[in-house]
């Protein structure tokens, strides 16, 4: 399946492209593991460095992962089907994290923090198992600026996602190519290229947890008074003064 190349292509590819080069988030010889859910984000993400892989000066290679946590009616063959036929490399790693999250889970704790947890860890695995430097994740621009914001409103840290930082294993760098990529894009992008998207079935899956949910609806509202917030949200991320803050270990750093 070829991409549709339309203007909403050209203006993803470029976005990712830019981001690439800003952060410099792919050298020569990477080998990248692309972490693929079976969301349209991933989905988004893979095609597009495969896309400019083919163009790209660089040299890099690309395997996908998916991890199936085992939640009944999880459609892996969907994923697989998908990207045989996409002539990519991928490995689906079958996981009991159903089985370990039922057991472990407090109650009226949260699925997905567990579950995102399992998942790393295995990611980290597997990229390692698989020789990959490199773990590219589908986090979009909206991403980044939830996180922000949720982490201010009801963490009391300012802080949000890195466009590329080292793992906690020192070995495997995370990258995230769609920084610059508004959510609002991808849906039509993934619809339009008829991305076949599954649902990971845990009981809570496609809802944002009410958090979010309360943050999408400010900024949507912020949005419709100031068309640039998120923009300038997304900024100020790259846009930091140390002095104007009160972390006492940042304080001395002139800015
Ligand atoms: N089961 C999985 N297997 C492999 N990678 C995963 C899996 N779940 C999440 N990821 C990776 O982590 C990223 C963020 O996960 P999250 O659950 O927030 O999904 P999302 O924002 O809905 O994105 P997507 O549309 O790709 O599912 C995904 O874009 C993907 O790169």
């Amino acid at each position: 399946m070829a991409l549709i190349e339309d203007a909403q292509f050209t203006r993803i590819k470029n976005r990712v492209g830019k981001a690439i080069a800003d952060y410099d988030l792919i050298s020569e010889g990477d080998r990248i593991a692309v972490a693929v859910s079976g969301g349209k984000d991933s989905y988004t993400l893979l095609h597009m460095l495969d896309t400019l892989r083919r163009r790209a000066p660089v040299k890099y290679e690309l395997m996908a992962i998916n991890i199936d946590s085992g939640y009944p009616g999880f459609r892996a063959d969907i994923i697989e089907d998908h990207l045989k036929e996409q002539g990519f490399a991928y490995h689906i790693e079958k996981t009991d994290h159903y089985g370990i999250i039922s057991e472990k889970r407090r109650p009226n704790s949260s699925y997905c923090s567990i579950c995102a947890r399992l998942k790393r860890g295995a990611l980290y695995g597997l990229a390692q198992q698989f020789g990959c430097n490199k773990i590219a994740l589908g986090h979009h621009m909206d991403d980044f600026i939830e996180t922000l914001l949720l982490n201010q409103f009801f963490v009391g840290s300012l802080k949000a996602m890195a466009p590329s930082m080292l793992a906690d294993n020192g070995v495997t760098t995370v990258i995230r190519p769609l920084v610059y990529v508004p959510e609002s894009e991808i849906i039509p992008f993934s619809r339009n290229n008829r991305f076949p998207v599954v649902c990971c079935r845990c009981p809570v899956c496609g809802k944002a947890d009410l958090q979010r949910k309360r943050m999408k609806e400010l900024l949507a509202d912020l949005e419709r008074e100031n068309p640039v917030v998120k923009k300038s949200l997304l900024k100020a991320l790259s846009n930091v003064h140390p002095r104007h803050l009160m972390d006492k270990g940042l304080t001395r750093i002139p800015s």
